[in-house]
């Protein structure tokens, strides 16, 4: 029997004597179906009872295949030998997470915080755990060797090191590993898999397996290790995996696993005594899976609270630690616990407060990221699919294994739309991403003839299905961000970030901008600037202009700068931008698919020499990455004198933290009443870094006030509601533009009520679900009439709430026209805007629950725009009654 719910009462627990001699129990009350079912008895026997030290109530709990009895007229559930107990879940622990917990959970915790720093171990366990998965699909030792070694080209650059001799190493680990392999019974290819990702629904477990063998986990470590048995520590993080491929199984769980420690194979026989065979299996007891599940629990269970370990939970060996140090060293800082002690001073209270209140907001948004992922499986297919979140029913097409071992796949789509784009990592399955078969795969091609879709893997799939995969590396480099900005960075630097002293600026006499005020005070403030400056830009106002001009001038004064943003798009406007200005010799990090073609030119080839590529990125003035790259083991390398980041208001704090942290200085460009960053959750992260400065200190904010987009009236409404009446078209041309100005456009041609550069349209039709037909057929005879008039479909764009009604709209619509919805128009704009409403009788909907949301829909057209929706709905509220005013 199985029981899951939430905890309400946890008793101490007791020893009593049974008909075996003396056993500890504890008992809880647990309430079924998420709290809401009956309150039911559990006993927790024995080793369960640890379990029930930190079980709280709020807790959910899963019990399975417990005993059953009747008490009392009470049906009551207890621990028998095959029970598994789950603390929490739906909060996926990553299973080296474990691993690090069981060696310290401190060790955990400092992982978690410091990333991976690009040190020469890291690149060569990189290194040979791609050279494993390529043995694995039947590529020899050198070609593996020499590619994978070629791949790290920028990290060994970075890091100084010998390619040929580290070529050299990963031979010797190969061998070790062809070896293994070779031995008899290991030849059928159709018993492995190379790396694989495994979700456990179950026990709240997820992780990539090295290998999976005949059903059971292979893990490698690049280590030696010379004695029979594997490391304790490696032996959990196997069996982990076990529990994983078991309840893929139906509960059959493997009974070994094994441990491959290459290193082995290249110990001199005559220096080391011991057991050098590289793989070295263990037998995985029923008592060991649960051993390893109540590590995990340990685990869930103070995430739950959100503690910090100190290292006593567990009896950490401190003196032989290698991170001793820098665990020191943070509790020091942060004025924390520490088994192992604690040196240096404290950095400031406000500071300490800061990065709990961040640390703690970067850990709701993982839970809000776990939620996602269990959707997986609480979801059905269809509901996926209606929320976005997948692509169903696909027809499954050519399977086609690359040069380099990974495998193109593709199907075909049925033309329905999701939030999945090219670029994008997802989840390929046979239709079933947590029970079947599934592989992380990158998106190359959508839609297209027949509604093509192509993604590339490294295992083959049956392509029936895609779902957006909820990453939680961006959760991850937030907390790196955290912990550069504020360990790092020196007092100085982060003194007016805590207000204890206001920025400061040095005087910028000459003209650098000469027909536009704003924008020539606003790049000579950031110029001058000793701390930072900030850019404030309403829609057209030429921020990325300004922005580009700056970064110009900035490296003719000799400086490094650092252009970054939260979006590849926003970091390829920018870099075109500063193309545009005359500026070479930028780079450009990110991975080929996320960089934009006409961009590729400038992009980094982070593989070949090392000396190149390292030389290549190092002599950059300028450097060109997203925020989530900066935090990337490569760039938290670099330094620069001014970091300068477009799209502020997007990003979360510590995500601007990630590139503001590399610079010594640094300028915001955004605007804060456009979109806010986008989270999953809303604990202090969906206000941004720029906003707060903006708010704290306006003085050092400069707003681009004449904006080079709109017509006059299309303005008017924004800038009094959004931005206290100072926008301002910058010439007499730009305030007067209109439809006919473009070629072959006759203002006749139109409608009378769509001549005006602002219509209000009331189809009178009624909202149903998400959608409303008689609106969409509204905006289709609108867009037709803009035809008709000889716009071109380019240079039209149609904006909704919702993504059904997205697709109401799209389907009628000639190809060329864009419809989507705000969020996606955020940064562009068109000759010609119709939004949609949807909404009637009362406002519901994610265009109205935030007013920038409505400014960002309002200021995308330059020459018309037409709003069609319901007058009366919409004049239920004060700003939009306004709005309908102004559009009639
Ligand atoms: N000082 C200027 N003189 C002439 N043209 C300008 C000036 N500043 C900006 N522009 C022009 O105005 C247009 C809008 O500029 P830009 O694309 O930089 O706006 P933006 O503020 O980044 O827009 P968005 O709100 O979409 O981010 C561009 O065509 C740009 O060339």
């Amino acid at each position: 029997m199985n029981i899951r719910g939430v905890v309400t009462e946890v008793e101490q627990p007791r020893t009593v004597n049974t008909q075996y001699g003396d056993s500890e129990l504890c008992e809880l009350t647990v309430r079924p179906d998420r709290g809401a079912g009956q309150p039911t008895t559990v006993t927790l026997w024995g080793k369960w009872t640890e379990t029930a030290a930190y079980l709280e109530p709020g807790m959910e709990l899963a019990v399975y295949d417990a005993d059953e009895r009747e008490y009392r007229g009470e049906t009551q559930y207890s621990t028998g030998e095959g029970t598994m107990v789950v603390v929490e879940p739906s909060f996926l622990v990553d299973v080296t997470d474990i691993r690090g917990w069981v060696q310290c959970p401190r060790m955990y915790y400092l992982n978690k915080l410091g990333g991976t720093e690009l040190a020469e171990p890291v690149v060569k366990g990189t290194i040979i755990h791609e050279v494993f998965g390529d043995l694995l699909r039947g590529i020899g030792v050198e070609e593996s060797v020499s590619r994978r070694v070629e791949e790290a080209g920028l990290d060994l650059g970075l890091l100084g090191a010998d390619p040929e001799a580290m070529r050299e190493t990963a031979r010797q680990h190969a061998e070790a590993i062809e070896g293994w392999l070779r031995q008899g019974t290991l030849t059928e290819r159709d018993e492995w898999r190379s790396e694989q990702l495994l979700v456990s629904e179950r026990y709240g477990l997820k992780g990539r397996a090295d290998a999976v063998r005949r059903g059971a986990p292979v893990e490698l470590k690049t280590g030696k290790n010379t004695s029979r048995d594997p490391r304790f520590q490696d032996k959990v993080q196997a069996a982990c995996y076990a529990l994983v491929l078991g309840e893929k199984r139906g509960g059959e769980y493997p009974d070994t696993g094994t441990l491959l420690y290459t290193k082995n194979a290249a110990v001199d026989r005559s220096e080391e005594s011991g057991d050098l065979s590289p793989a070295k299996d263990f037998s995985i007891s029923h008592g060991f899976l649960q051993f390893v599940l109540r590590a995990r629990n340990e685990l869930a269970a103070m995430e739950h609270d959100i503690d910090v370990p100190t290292g006593y939970e567990a009896d950490a060996r401190c003196e032989y630690c290698f991170e001793q140090d820098s665990c020191m060293a943070i509790a020091g800082r942060l004025g924390q616990e520490s088994k192992a002690g604690t040196v240096g001073t404290a950095v400031p209270e406000e500071e300490q407060q800061y990065f709990e209140r961040f640390y703690e907001a970067i850990e709701t948004e993982r839970r809000a990221i776990h939620r996602e992922y269990a959707k997986l499986w609480e979801q059905s297919p269809e509901e996926r699919a209606d929320d976005d979140r997948a692509l169903v029913g696909l027809e499954p097409a050519e399977t086609t294994e690359l040069d380099d071992g990974r495998w193109e796949l593709r199907a075909r789509g049925t033309g329905a739309v999701s939030k999945i784009r090219v670029g994008d990592l997802v989840l390929a399955s046979d239709g079933d991403p947590v029970g079947g078969n599934a592989e992380l795969a990158r998106v190359e091609r959508l839609g297209g003839g027949g509604d093509e879709i192509v993604v590339t893997a490294d295992e083959p799939v049956e392509l029936r299905r895609l779902d957006i995969y909820p990453s939680e590396l961006s959760t991850d480099r937030l907390l790196t961000a955290l912990h550069d900005g504020i360990l790092t960075q020196p007092p100085e630097w982060k003194d007016p970030l805590f207000e204890r002293r206001e920025p400061a600026f040095e005087t910028v006499e000459e003209t650098i901008i000469d027909n536009n005020p704003a924008q020539d005070e606003a790049i000579r403030k950031a110029v001058g600037a000793e701390d930072f400056a900030l850019i404030h830009g309403p829609p057209g106002t030429g921020k990325t202009y300004t922005l580009a001009t700056l970064v110009e001038e900035l490296v003719d004064r000799g400086e490094r700068v650092l252009v970054s943003a939260f979006t590849n798009r926003a970091v390829d406007n920018a870099l075109e931008a500063l193309e545009e200005q005359g500026l070479t010799g930028m780079v450009r990090v990110g991975t080929e698919s996320g960089v934009r073609a006409d961009m590729q030119s400038y992009r980094l080839d982070q593989s070949g020499d090392p000396a190149a590529c390292a030389d290549a990125l190092e002599s950059a003035d300028v450097v060109a990455a997203t925020t989530a790259t900066c935090g990337s083991r490569a760039l938290r390398t670099q330094s620069f004198d001014v970091a300068v980041v477009d799209e502020a208001g997007q990003l979360t704090e510590p995500g601007t933290l990630a590139a503001v942290a590399l610079a010594e200085r640094f300028v915001l460009v955004g605007d804060h009443h456009q979109l806010p960053p986008v989270v999953q959750s809303e604990a202090d992260l969906d206000r941004s870094l720029f906003q707060r400065l903006v708010e704290t200190y306006p003085e050092a904010a400069t707003l681009l006030d004449q904006q080079y987009r709109m017509a006059q009236r299309i303005q008017a409404f924004p800038s009094r509601e959004f931005y206290d009446g100072q926008l301002r078209p910058a010439t007499g041309a730009v305030a007067a533009q209109r439809i006919d100005d473009l070629d072959g456009v006759s203002l006749s041609d139109l409608p009378s009520h769509l001549r005006d550069s602002v219509a209000f349209v009331d189809p009178g039709g009624s909202q149903q679900g998400n959608t409303n037909p008689e609106e969409a057929k509204t905006i289709v005879e609108t867009v037709g009439a803009f035809r008709q008039a000889g716009v071109p479909a380019e240079e039209i764009g149609v904006i909704a709430p919702f993504r059904a009604q997205v697709a109401e709209i799209g389907q009628r619509l000639p190809p060329g026209v864009a419809v989507d919805t705000v969020d996606r128009f955020q940064g562009s704009s068109k000759e010609v805007i119709v939004v949609s409403f949807v909404a009637t009788g009362s406002l519901e909907g994610p265009i109205f629950e935030d007013y920038r949301r409505m400014n960002v829909a309002l200021t995308r057209a330059k020459k018309s725009l037409v709003l069609v929706g319901d007058a009366a709905a919409l004049s239920t509220d004060e700003t939009y009654e306004r709005m309908v005013e102004w559009a009639r």
